[in-house]
């Protein structure tokens, strides 16, 4: 035998005693560290709540308040609504509803082991949204990641402020305004297919889908709805998994071990989505090149991205997954939340038929029956009215969500490190104690004298575009593109609901006609 192998021989029990203590170490670690995560802390934040008078739901072990939540809704979503109710927030956010309701206008809940600190109490919505350093965006959740990845959407700190001056530069104002044609061509489109559908139902959000992917692909890729279709698909697939996941709480740790389907279905989305927006990448680079202009990619914001992509400053340069990224975050935002605001105003519209004529009326003054121009639709007022008031009742995006960078002190609250922090818009948007005793009814004359003096003054009030450094970059594009839609929608046709129209308002993403919106067409 030589050495080696005595050596061998006699080392092996210490080594693998040594190995089997390190592992049970490592295992007690790793179990105190979780007993830590489900238990400990959950237990140690809702004391430092309770000793300072915020109450709420007790923390249930490991699951949280989810198993509760998740029943609510499957009760408030089980029957459709009257179709003359806007009272959708007991409907869509019924734990909200009722522990606002219980526990007062700030409380703690738990989302699994995390504790979520929801205030609907002014200044502290503002002081929230406003101090973006103390209360930044929450790291996405595992499948949001997938559909929006690092964008502008998710990202913080010196990248967040890199991208959003690529975003404010291709969406300001003098750029909105070379954007217009290629909205009104997007438009005669949809309204050149209703023609197959006068007199007859039509579902308009399916319409609105179309045109809204339309728009985004012209103005901001230089593509068309059928060249991104694939991608609208995928980012819908996405959209529709990360619905069902909401509120299912994973395990800390587990996705190393085990993947359910609908992480493996996100995971080659996510890929598909990523070759095909490689491809508009390289075709646009051919383009480029065939141009003869080197490093000019064009002026649409896929354009700015490229020329990011290729700076020869390492400070402004992006990558192409950053490229990606973008291009998933504005495919999505700027699709899906103007197709439910146009949706919910023909709804509204539909039902009150003298708003309808009034914005009508004030269409034709403006244009008769000649194509909106930029001037005009800024002198649009009934139809902002009508825009703001939509925006209230049915807000696209219902809550917000931050987190307590560190222990921070929130009026005369301190609040611990980590906590999440959910505002819920849709919350603020329907409080009789803002908005009066008709809070759920539709008066667009609220806003006959401004936002400001319809909220006097109280910017947490009404914020369907969010509030502070982080409110919605595409705000200018998207009302907009509404108005040229309404505008020449209400030049054309009048319109009811169909008797066919089920009032069944649902969340995936924004809040949208679950059953889609059938209305009656009657060309003018
Ligand atoms: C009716 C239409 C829209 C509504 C109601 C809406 C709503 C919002 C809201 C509430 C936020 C803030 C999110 C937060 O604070 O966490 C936001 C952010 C954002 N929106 Fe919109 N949005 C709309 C249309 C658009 C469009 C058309 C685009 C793109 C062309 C867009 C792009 C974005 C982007 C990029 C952000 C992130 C801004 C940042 O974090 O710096 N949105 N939007």
């Amino acid at each position: 035998m030589s050495w080696n192998n005595i050596g061998v021989v006699e080392m092996t029990p210490i080594l693998f005693q040594f190995l089997l203590s390190s592992l049970c170490v490592f295992l007690l670690f790793v179990f105190i560290r979780f007993l830590n995560d489900i238990w400990w802390t959950p237990i140690r934040l809702q004391r430092v709540f309770r000793q300072q008078g915020i109450r709420g739901p007790s923390y249930g072990f490991l699951y949280g308040n989810t198993k509760e939540i998740l029943n609510m809704r499957k009760e408030s979503m089980s029957r459709p609504m009257d179709y003359l109710s806007h009272n959708i927030f007991p409907r869509l956010q019924p734990h909200l509803y009722s522990w606002l309701n219980i526990y007062g206008k700030n409380f703690l809940n738990w989302y699994g082991p995390r504790a979520q600190f929801v205030v609907t109490q002014v200044d502290f919505v503002k002081e929230t949204m406003i101090k973006d350093q103390a209360y930044p965006k929450m790291d996405p959740e595992w499948f949001a990641k997938k559909l929006l990845g690092d964008g502008i959407v998710t990202s913080k700190g010196k990248k967040w402020a890199k991208h959003r001056r690529l975003a404010n530069h291709a969406f300001h104002a003098e750029s909105l305004k070379s954007m217009t044609p290629a909205m009104i061509a997007s438009v005669e489109m949809m309204l050149k297919r209703w023609k197959q559908h006068e007199g007859r139902e039509i579902d308009v959000f399916q319409e609105f889908k179309i045109l809204t992917s339309e728009v985004i692909s012209r103005t901001a890729f230089g593509s068309s709805y059928l060249d991104g279709k694939d991608i609208f698909d995928r980012l819908t697939q996405l959209g529709i998994i990360i619905t069902r996941n909401s509120y299912k709480v994973k395990l800390p740790g587990i996705s190393l071990f085990y993947k359910s389907n609908d992480e493996i279905e996100a995971e080659k989305l996510d890929q598909g989505l990523y070759d095909s927006i490689l491809r508009i990448m390289e075709k646009r680079e051919k383009e480029s090149t065939m141009s003869g202009e080197v490093g000019s990619f064009g002026t649409d914001f896929l354009g700015l991205l490229m020329k990011a992509m290729n700076d020869a400053d390492e400070k402004n340069r992006i990558t192409a997954q950053d490229v990606v990224d973008e291009c998933k975050t504005f495919y999505v935002a700027g699709q899906e939340t103007t197709t439910t605001l146009l949706a919910w105003v023909i709804f509204l519209l539909g039902i009150h038929t003298d708003w309808q004529e009034k914005a009508r009326q004030e269409v034709l003054n403006l244009f008769g029956q000649e194509i909106p121009n930029s001037d005009g639709l800024a002198k649009l007022k009934t139809v902002n009215m009508i825009i703001n008031e939509t925006l209230r009742l049915y807000p696209p995006v219902i809550f917000l969500t931050r987190k307590v960078k560190e222990e921070t002190k929130f009026g005369k609250l301190t609040l611990p490190a980590n906590v999440h922090i959910v505002v819920p818009t849709l919350a603020l948007h329907h409080d009789e104690q803002i908005w009066g005793d008709d809070a759920l009814l539709f008066k667009p004359e609220r806003f006959s004298q401004g936002v400001a003096k319809a909220t006097n003054n109280n910017a947490a009030a009404f914020f369907p575009f969010g509030l502070g450094p982080r409110s919605c970059v595409g705000l200018n594009f998207a009302t907009n593109e509404a108005k040229i839609a309404l505008a020449m929608i209400l030049q054309c046709y009048s319109f009811a609901l169909s008797p066919t129209y089920i009032h069944s308002p649902v969340q995936i993403l924004t809040v949208r006609p679950q059953h889609g919106l059938q209305v009656m067409l009657q060309p003018l």
